[in-house]
């Protein structure tokens, strides 16, 4: 599986919830080694992207493609096994089970370079809590359990979707940390992150989105060129 492409096309989709359109012809490509970051404020369907492209919510219009597959009605385990791993926003961790036993269920390929040694080499505060109960993590750590756990299925693409949710300070200038290390790694991400500072920091371009639309694509570089065009965006 090391060998596996990275090249996930998301061609104009369309998702639904029901009958409420939520996305309206997003378009954005991730390869090799790429982080992708899509920003905007709540309920502009960074969420609602990420589900149509594992799987969860399938668009009913335009095309997924995940290294010339077209994905449509492949489902989420499917997607999974594929190498596109999705780590949601809620942390959706066993509380009584502990660190190990939390990366220890999960389904993971033979050959998955994503050993528990190099788990906990990743996340080393993880090492430490190896035998606690998840329920006993703070919110940090259980988002760095949530993410190593999908690591476990050795994913070509992460889909990270806002890993500092209401996390402290401290806990946020750790989680940019390990995620840079991740794409030190050469994992190709799509993140969708509020905070302007892990974006800055990891991604190679960000789409900026608005009613479930793409309205602009921008580098790290034009935004610290420009410090008020991120923010312009975001108070659209
Ligand atoms: N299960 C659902 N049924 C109906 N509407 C939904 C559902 N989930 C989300 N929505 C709506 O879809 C829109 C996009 O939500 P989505 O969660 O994708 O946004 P988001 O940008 O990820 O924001 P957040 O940061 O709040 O998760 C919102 O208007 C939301 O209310």
């Amino acid at each position: 599986m090391a060998d596996q492409p990275v090249d996930l096309k998301v061609e104009s989709i369309a998702t639904y919830y029901g009958l409420s359109q939520i996305l309206f012809d997003v378009s954005f490509s991730v390869g090799p080694g790429e982080v992708v970051a899509l920003v905007g404020r709540n309920g502009v369907g960074k969420t609602t992207t990420m589900r149509s492209i594992a799987g969860l919510t399938p668009p009913r219009a335009g095309k997924v493609i995940w290294n010339g597959r077209d994905m449509k009605g492949v489902p989420p385990h499917q997607v999974c096994r594929a190498g596109i791993g999705y780590v949601p926003e809620d942390r959706r961790i066993f509380p009584d089970l502990t660190v190990w036993e939390n990366l220890d269920v999960v389904w993971r390929p033979a050959d998955s370079k994503w050993t528990e040694e190099r788990i906990f080499d990743i996340f080393p505060d993880l090492a430490k809590l190896r035998d606690r109960n998840g329920g006993y993590l703070s919110g940090g750590q259980q988002q760095m359990l949530t993410i190593a756990r999908t690591l476990m299925t050795d994913p070509k693409l992460l889909l990270l979707d806002e890993p500092t949710e209401g996390l402290a300070p401290l806990a946020v200038e750790r989680m940019v940390d390990r995620i840079g290390v991740l794409k030190a790694e050469g994992l190709a991400m799509v993140l969708a992150e509020q905070s302007t500072d892990m974006i800055l920091a990891l991604s190679d371009r960000m789409h900026v989105m608005e009613k479930g639309q793409i309205r602009a694509t921008l580098t790290p570089e034009e935004v610290r060129a420009d410090e008020t065009l991120l923010t312009r965006y975001l108070m659209l």
